[in-house]
């Protein structure tokens, strides 16, 4: 993306935000929306890419019925999804633009990832696994998003390809904080997340605290090189046994200086991970960094 380019969708973010395009006192509508094709579909509604219609800029809008998140007895967790998504402002994570609602619904404008879900692009791309700078690049994205959440007191709790979205320059987004919680020192465990990502605190229902966010990062490296968790098993008992006694193997085509960040993260206690930073700083991270 060039400077100018940068600069007019930071201008265009800004009115979205501030409502300058409008003035402060501006309730938005849906009114104020052309809506284009469906992006996809969410647990309470539907995800639609839209227009804005003074300003042009595109955003996705994402629909919630209120009767469906009161059936699923949802409000808190949505309203809080809402309520932590809307403060945090970092390049690698989707931005909660604004929201309103009416009667029946809720809308929330979000950031446009044209690049979609990430998950489909590593089922998409050859053998199902990422190549190593591209897993590289992407892991050092992930752990500056989570590491500027947990600066804001946030635990994600819930990172998995299926969350994650790519801009359309490539960039990821982190997604879907439905799980996410403010971080108070420790917390007790409620059971949440993919089998296949839970950290072995979270399977034993121990007490857990933002180091569940690094075991995930070490699966998700795992996963983009080698195109599948690496707990995964046929019935969810195994699955857990597997995390529980830290049964994995690397495939050979895994290289050295990945293999011992991955192992560096999954850890079984959360003192003994791996700091976000010492992730950032990784030399396996680090040499593909100016690529
Ligand atoms: N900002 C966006 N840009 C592009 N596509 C999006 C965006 N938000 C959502 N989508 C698409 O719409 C789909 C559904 O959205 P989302 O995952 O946010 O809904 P959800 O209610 O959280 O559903 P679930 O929890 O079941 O994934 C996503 O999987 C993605 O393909």
């Amino acid at each position: 993306m060039t400077a100018a380019m940068k600069n007019e969708v930071l201008e265009l973010e800004t009115k979205i935000t501030s409502h300058e395009a409008y003035g402060t006192a501006y309730k938005w509508s849906p009114r104020d929306f052309e809506l284009g094709s469906a992006l996809g579909q969410g647990k309470f509604g539907h995800v639609h890419v839209a227009r804005e219609k003074k300003t042009g800029f595109l955003v996705a809008i994402k629909t919630l019925f209120k009767s469906q998140i009161v059936k699923s007895k949802c409000e808190r967790q949505v309203m809080r999804e809402i309520e932590i998504q809307s403060h945090l402002k970092h390049p690698n994570i989707l931005r909660l633009l604004t929201w309103f609602h009416d009667e029946r619904r809720i809308y929330l404008v979000v950031e446009f990832a044209a690049g979609g879900e990430l998950y489909k692009h590593l089922t998409n791309s050859p053998k199902g696994r990422f190549p190593e700078p591209r897993a590289a690049k992407y892991i050092y994205q992930v752990a500056d998003a989570v590491e500027y959440c947990h600066q804001h007191h946030v635990i994600h709790r819930d990172i998995k390809p299926e969350n994650i979205l790519v801009a359309f320059n490539g960039d990821l987004k982190l997604a879907d904080f439905g799980w996410s919680v403010h971080a108070p020192s420790e917390r007790r465990k409620t059971m949440c997340g993919t089998l296949d990502y839970l950290p072995p605190e979270m399977v034993k229902r121990e007490v857990y605290d933002v180091t569940v966010d690094h075991w995930c990062i070490g699966v998700l490296l795992y996963e983009f090189l080698v195109g599948k968790p690496p707990f995964e098993s046929e019935g969810q008992d195994k699955t857990y046994q597997r995390i529980v006694t830290l049964d994995m193997s690397f495939p050979d085509h895994v290289p050295e200086g990945a293999k011992d960040l991955i192992s560096k993260l999954l850890r079984p206690t959360s003192k003994e991970r791996l700091s976000l930073d010492g992730v950032k700083k990784h030399f396996w991270v680090q040499q593909f960094q100016s690529a």
